[in-house]
C-alpha cells in the first residue's frame, strides 16, 4: 500500500516510511492512497475474534507489504499484553441503546495507549531492522504525552521530547509524564498553549537542521498515520460486539485533535456499518461551528474542565478535507495556508459532504459537570470530564432509540479528580494499583518560552 500526502507535493511513501516520516514535506499528512475494503460476509467472520486477533485482521493491509504476518501478531500481543481489562475494550451499557466503549484500560489511563503502546513496539521493531537512532518529538494537550513516554521509553534507539502546554495540563497528566526520570525522556513545559505546542512541532519537522546529522524526527502523534491504523480497531471490535454487520452502530467522539473520530470515519470506508459519527466538543468549538454553521474561524483558546481536548487547529481536520475535496492536494494547500491567517470557509458541496458524514454538538464546562452528576446519579457509573461531553452529544443527537450509540470513554475518572469533585460528592476516584504513589515520585521538567529557537537549542544540547 502507497501513502500520499494531503497537500500533493511529497513523494508517496510505503508504510514504513510514512511512520519514521512523520510530517509530509510540503507540510501535509499521509494517507493510504486507497482503503482497504472488507465485505459483510468477511465482517461478519470477525465476531467471537479476541481484540488481539481483530486488531491483526484490520491493520494487517495496511502493513503487508513491510512486515511479515508473525512479526505483526507478535507486536499486537506485546502491545495489548499490558492492558489491565481481559477485554482491552470493554463496554458498559449506560441507558437504552447507549454504550460507553472503555478505552482507558491502558496503562496511561487514556484511548492514547491504544495506538501508542503499538507504535512504541513498532518503531523499537523497525530501528531494530535499519540499525537507526531517532529522535521523537511529541505535542500533548495532556494524554498522548505519557503514552507516547511509555510506549517509547525502554527502546534504546530514540530519545523522546514531549511538550505539554505549561500550567494547562490536570496534575495527574503531568506528573505521568514528569515522573518517568530516564536518560531519553525528556519533559517541556511550554509557555503557551495546545495549539502552540502543536505549531512548534510541525515547524520543527519542516527544519530539522538542529539534530545532529545522523539522527531525524519521528512523530508519536495522530501525524503519523499509524496512529489512526491503531485507532480503528476499536470502531470494528464494538460494532461487531453489538451485532455488526448486520446492524448499524452510532459513534459519538470527545474531539479535539479530529484523530480518534477519523478513525471512525476510515472504518466506516472499510465497510463498517456506521449510521452517525457525532463530533462532541467543549467551549474550544471550531469543529461544531463549522460543521453546524460553515464557521472555521479561529478564536482565543481557553482552559476547559477537558483540557486534553483545548485546541483550535485540529490536525486530522485536514486528512479529511483532502476527501471532501476530492483528494485535491493544491485546494487543500489553499485552504490550509488561509486558515492560518485567521480560517476558512468550505464550499456548499464540501459542507453538504461534511454534514452527510458528520453530526455535532458543544458543551461548556457547567454543562459537563452536570452530565457527570447525571450518569452518576443514573448508574453510578463515574464519568470522565471528556468522556460526558461524548455521552452527552450523543444523547442529544443520536438519530433514534433503536440504533445502538457508542460512547468512547477516552479517559479515566482519576486523570481529572478536580472536574469528577465538582460534580459528584464522593472521595477523590482512585488511582490503579500501579499509580498509586504517583504523588510521591520525583518529577523532572524545563519550563521554556514558546520561542522555537530555546526550543531547538534545548533538544539539541539535551542530545
Ligand atoms: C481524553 C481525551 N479525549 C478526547 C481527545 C480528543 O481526541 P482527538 O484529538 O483524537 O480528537 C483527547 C485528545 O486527543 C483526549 O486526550
Ligand atoms: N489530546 C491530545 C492532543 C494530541 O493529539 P494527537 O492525537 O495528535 O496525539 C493529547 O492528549 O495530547
Amino acid at each position: 500500500m502507497k501513502y500520499i500526502s494531503t497537500r500533493g507535493q511529497a513523494p508517496a511513501l510505503n508504510f514504513e516510511d510514512v511512520v519514521l516520516t512523520g510530517l509530509a514535506s510540503d507540510g501535509g499528512l499521509y494517507v493510504p492512497e486507497s482503503l482497504p475494503k472488507f465485505s459483510a460476509e468477511e465482517i461478519q467472520s470477525w465476531a467471537g475474534l479476541s481484540y488481539q486477533e481483530l486488531a491483526f485482521k484490520v491493520m494487517k493491509p495496511f502493513v503487508a507489504d513491510c512486515m511479515a504476518e508473525e512479526d505483526l501478531k507478535s507486536l499486537i500481543d506485546k502491545s495489548y499484553a499490558t492492558f489491565r481489562h481481559k477485554a482491552i475494550a470493554p463496554m458498559v451499557q449506560t441507558g437504552h441503546n447507549e454504550w460507553v466503549l472503555e478505552l482507558f484500560q491502558g496503562p496511561t489511563l487514556a484511548f492514547k495507549d491504544f495506538a501508542l503502546q503499538f507504535l512504541g513496539n513498532l518503531l523499537d521493531y523497525i530501528l531494530k531492522k535499519r540499525d537507526q537512532k531517532v529522535v521523537i518529538i511529541g505535542a500533548t494537550s495532556g494524554d498522548t504525552g505519557s503514552a507516547a513516554i511509555e510506549g517509547c521509553r525502554h527502546s534504546d534507539n530514540v530519545d523522546i521530547f514531549i511538550m505539554h502546554p505549561h500550567e494547562r495540563v490536570s496534575d495527574v497528566q503531568r506528573r505521568q509524564m514528569t515522573t518517568v526520570i530516564a536518560k531519553n525522556v525528556h519533559n517541556i513545559a511550554l509557555e503557551g498553549n495546545f495549539d502552540d505546542c502543536q505549531n512548534m512541532l510541525k515547524a520543527s519537522f519542516a527544519d530539522q537542521s538542529f539534530l545532529p546529522s545522523d539522527r531525524r524526527l519521528v512523530a508519536v502523534n495522530s501525524i503519523n498515520f499509524a496512529r489512526i491504523m491503531a485507532q480503528i480497531v476499536y470502531y470494528f471490535y464494538s460494532a461487531i460486539a453489538l451485532g455488526a454487520p448486520n446492524r448499524e452502530v452510532s459513534y459519538s467522539v470527545p474531539t479535539g485533535n479530529f484523530g480518534d473520530i477519523f478513525a471512525g470515519y476510515l472504518a466506516k470506508q472499510m465497510g463498517l456499518p456506521i449510521k452517525q459519527l457525532i463530533v462532541a466538543t467543549n467551549q474550544n468549538d471550531i469543529l461544531h461551528r463549522c460543521i453546524s454553521a460553515n464557521d472555521h474561524t479561529k478564536k482565543t483558546l481557553v482552559h476547559s474542565l477537558s483540557p486534553s481536548m483545548d485546541i483550535m487547529v485540529s490536525s486530522n481536520f485536514e486528512r479529511l478535507l483532502f476527501d471532501l475535496y476530492d483528494r485535491d492536494g493544491s485546494a487543500i494547500s489553499q485552504l490550509m495556508d488561509g486558515f492560518k491567517s485567521g480560517g476558512m470557509a468550505l464550499t456548499d458541496t464540501v459542507m453538504e459532504r461534511l454534514q452527510s458524514q458528520f453530526s455535532s454538538y458543544r458543551l461548556d464546562d457547567d454543562e459537563t459537570v452536570k452530565v457527570i452528576a447525571e450518569v452518576f446519579e443514573e448508574t453510578e457509573y463515574l464519568l470522565d470530564p471528556h468522556t460526558a461531553i461524548g455521552l452527552k452529544a450523543g444523547r442529544e443527537v443520536r438519530a433514534d432509540q433503536e440504533t445502538p450509540v457508542v460512547n468512547l470513554a477516552t479517559a479515566h475518572p482519576a486523570k481529572f479528580p478536580d472536574a469528577v469533585k465538582k460534580a459528584v460528592d464522593i472521595a477523590e476516584p482512585p488511582l490503579p494499583h500501579h499509580m498509586s504513589d504517583l504523588f510521591e515520585r520525583e518529577e523532572k521538567y524545563t519550563v521554556l518560552e514558546n520561542d522555537i529557537q530555546k526550543v531547538h537549542s534545548y533538544i539539541s544540547d539535551a542530545l
